[in-house]
């Protein structure tokens, strides 16, 4: 791992971002936002100005991923993919099978992208990142607000006019994405990152009680919210579709495995099999990052064979 300090990368593990033996996330640096404006605007959406950064094994940077599909941006913004080793010098652009390099700044490593853009910045170098041609700055490197600019900021320069964040279930899909994020999408990484028994404890009881009102939840409903498909269904998948193949084992979430879930496991199914969704989800890069890069979780980097799933059976 390793972070920015004062633009100097600093090799180091998960230590700095432990406390009290509990995962603390620190807020994203960058939240600037793409507007759809005919006035004046530091990020004003145009087809072609706007670059994004990924990582497939990301669970928040697939989210941007999906939405970059669902919204039809494939065209208007480009694409790069990181390796799926996050060493000691953080995401790189090695050469490796899946991998997009920086063909905008033809940076090596993420953190010179931080720097290029904020040459003094303390920050840890997260994926995703959304960066600007013009200003040669980044706009953003927080996902949620990245998916919300895709659903609406391009759709008067030739994005899908369909509606992820729609008004009238605002209320609703906050109120559940607030539920999701503690719990369940930063919960397995609270549980998986603990270094007390304590902390694991309690971020396991917070991930399975999310898991099973979840399955209750869904067991009549094909979405989260409504009757469509919602960026609350999004930020929901991309941990879900993680579920068995990582957070089962590498993060010892394992008092009950997705497939147990009949409700989840269909509506993870469902999901996946979506024409948008599915080019998007890489289970080599995802598996080959979390076991080989916590080395302090997994100390031989052996990537586990199974577990052997079916994401293909059709849903009934
Ligand atoms: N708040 C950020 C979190 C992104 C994040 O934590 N990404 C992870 C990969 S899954 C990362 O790049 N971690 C590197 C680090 O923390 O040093 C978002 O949702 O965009």
């Amino acid at each position: 791992m390793g972070e920015l300090v004062g633009g100097v990368w600093q090799r180091g593990g998960i230590g700095t971002a432990i406390k009290d033996g509990q995962l603390r996330r620190p807020p994203s640096l960058f939240r600037n936002w793409i507007v759809d404006s005919d006035g004046p605007a530091a990020f004003p959406a145009e087809p072609g100005r706007y670059h994004l950064y990924v990582s497939l094994a990301c669970p928040w940077a697939h989210r941007t991923l999906i939405m970059r599909r669902l919204k039809g941006l494939e065209g208007l913004i480009g694409l790069s993919v990181v390796h799926w080793l996050m060493g000691e010098d953080g995401w790189s652009f090695q050469p490796g099978v899946g991998v997009v390099p920086d063909t905008v700044n033809g940076t090596q490593w993420l953190h010179q992208l931080y720097t290029l853009s904020e040459p003094h910045c303390t920050s840890r170098v997260t994926v995703p990142v959304l960066w600007d041609k013009v200003t040669r700055k980044i706009v953003s490197n927080e996902s949620a607000d990245i998916i919300r600019m895709f659903n609406t900021a391009f759709d008067r320069v030739g994005a899908a006019e369909d509606d992820y964040y729609p008004l009238a279930l605002r209320n609703d899909i906050d109120a559940v994405n607030t539920r999701i994020y503690d719990t369940l999408n930063n919960g397995v990484y609270r549980a998986g990152f603990a270094t007390t028994q304590s902390a694991y404890e309690t971020a396991v009881a917070d991930v399975f009680a999310t898991m099973d009102w979840l399955d209750e939840h869904l067991a009549q409903r094909r979405f989260l919210v409504g009757e469509r498909l919602t960026e609350a269904d999004i930020r929901l998948f991309t941990t879900l579709v993680r579920f068995d193949p990582v957070y089962f084992g590498h993060f010892k979430c394992n008092r009950r495995a997705l497939v147990d879930y009949p409700a989840l496991w269909r509506y993870t199914r469902a999901l996946y099999r979506h024409p948008a969704i599915r080019p998007t989800v890489d289970f080599e890069h995802i598996k080959r990052h979390y076991y080989a890069s916590h080395s302090w979780l997994n100390p031989s980097g052996i990537v586990p064979v199974g577990p052997d799933l079916d994401f293909e059976t059709p849903v009934t």
